[in-house]
């Protein structure tokens, strides 16, 4: 029996133990979190086996542990965990930043257990009740082991991330922190910048909020994101984020000269440049890795689900995964429908549209 122990279970930390929970039933689940209803209603849904306390001495038991808490108190765990696990485990986490906790690892002659991990999949929302078993299938995980790590103890602890869906990339810490400041950290941060911007121009009249369409909305849906979380991460991150915002600094500003300067050819190829790289990026969905989803609008209301499984039923079509989904680039309300075969997920989306349900599949 394989033991896998969590600390802190919110949306990351519920969305990998239900994926354990759905990929391997039989493993026994421990975890710790500081609002105990959470592990209250982990027990009940049988998603977690045994609740624990932060220094639980049944940690020792762990085959593998899981730091699910914010960066820092992701690091600080490491210290608490030390004298409790056992010599072989593997201890991962799912921080966003990996050098911090890598260091710490390193000071505590962790190293041989530790194998830092982040899945490249998420949401503005937050907490164990937003948690989905699908969260992290077919997203990227990035693992980081120490060099001290065994070979074989890294390959398996690959092969079990992508016996959960996932799709494990081996990276450096350094490269990791690089790689996500420029394309997660900073987007984050000009998404809170252009809310508050907004925030400080709009009127009285609050016009600009009242009319914000998909543009405004598309980009900022991570400015609702957790502030205690993001407040770690640019602590933990700040050469490498402050490399991405002077890079940043820089182009607003050759922007700003173009548009002072009215000059067209320099407007136009900066607009034409990035729509071109844009495009170029690939939902991995529709990559190698193809899985065969639909995502269908659906009133927010009571029997809107049913409605449209049972519209799929009437036509014996059989449905793999269905959920809401909350990290996504469509509009409120949309529903995940993933099929066991491709004609399926054809057949379903024509029959969905002829019932005048609106159907979205991505490139
Ligand atoms: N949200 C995302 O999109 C995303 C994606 C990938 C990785 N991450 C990383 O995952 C980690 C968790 O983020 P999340 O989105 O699940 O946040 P969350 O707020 O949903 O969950 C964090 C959980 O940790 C618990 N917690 C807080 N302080 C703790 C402490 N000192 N000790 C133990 N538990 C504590 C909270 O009660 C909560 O249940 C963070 O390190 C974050 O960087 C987040
Ligand atoms: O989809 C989202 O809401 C996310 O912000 C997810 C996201 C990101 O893509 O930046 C956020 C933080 C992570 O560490 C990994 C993924």
């Amino acid at each position: 029996m394989t033991t896998i122990g969590f600390i802190g279970l919110g949306l990351i930390g519920g969305s990998i133990a239900r994926a354990i929970r759905k990929h391997h039933p039989d493993y026994k689940i421990l975890a710790y979190n500081p609002n105990k209803d959470t592990l209250i209603t982990a027990v009940s849904e049988h998603v977690v086996d045994i609740p624990c306390d932060k220094t639980d001495i049944r940690f020792q038991e762990c085959d593998v542990i899981f730091l699910c808490a914010p960066v820092n108190a992701n690091i600080s765990y490491l210290k608490t965990l030390k004298d409790i696990i056992s010599s072989d485990i593997i201890l991962t986490d799912v921080g966003s930043v990996k050098g911090t906790i890598h260091q710490e690892a390193v000071s505590l002659h962790l190293d041989a257990n530790f194998i830092g991990g982040h899945p490249m999949a998420g949401s503005e929302k937050t907490g164990y009740e937003n948690s989905a078993d699908y969260l992290i299938e077919n997203a990227y995980y990035i693992l980081t082991p120490c060099e001290t790590v065994k070979p074989e103890k890294a390959l398996e602890f690959q092969k079990f991330i992508r016996s959960l869906g996932a799709l494990p990339l081996i990276m450096s810490p350094s490269e990791h922190d690089y790689i996500t400041a420029g394309v997660s950290h900073l987007p984050h941060i000009i998404a809170s910048i252009l809310v508050n911007e907004v925030k400080q121009l709009d009127g009285p009249s609050e016009y600009m909020k009242m009319i914000a369409a998909g543009g405004f909305k598309d980009i900022t849906r991570i400015a609702s994101s957790s502030p205690e979380m993001w407040q770690h991460i640019c602590l933990s991150n700040k050469d490498m984020i402050l490399k991405t915002i002077d890079k940043f600094d820089e182009l607003l500003m050759t922007a700003r000269a173009c548009i002072a300067d009215a000059d067209k050819d320099g407007l136009y190829s900066m607009f034409e440049s990035s729509r071109y790289y844009r495009d170029s990026i690939t939902d991995i969905t529709s990559a190698s890795n193809k899985s065969h989803v639909l995502y269908c609008d659906i009133y927010d209301e009571t029997g809107g689900i049913a409605a449209v499984t049972s519209v799929l039923a009437q036509h014996n079509i059989s449905i793999k995964n269905i959920g809401i989904i909350h990290n996504r680039e469509f509009e409120e309300g949309v529903l995940k429908i993933e099929f066991y075969q491709e004609d399926a997920c054809k057949k379903g989306a024509a029959i969905l549209k002829q019932n005048s349900y609106l159907i979205h599949r991505r490139t």
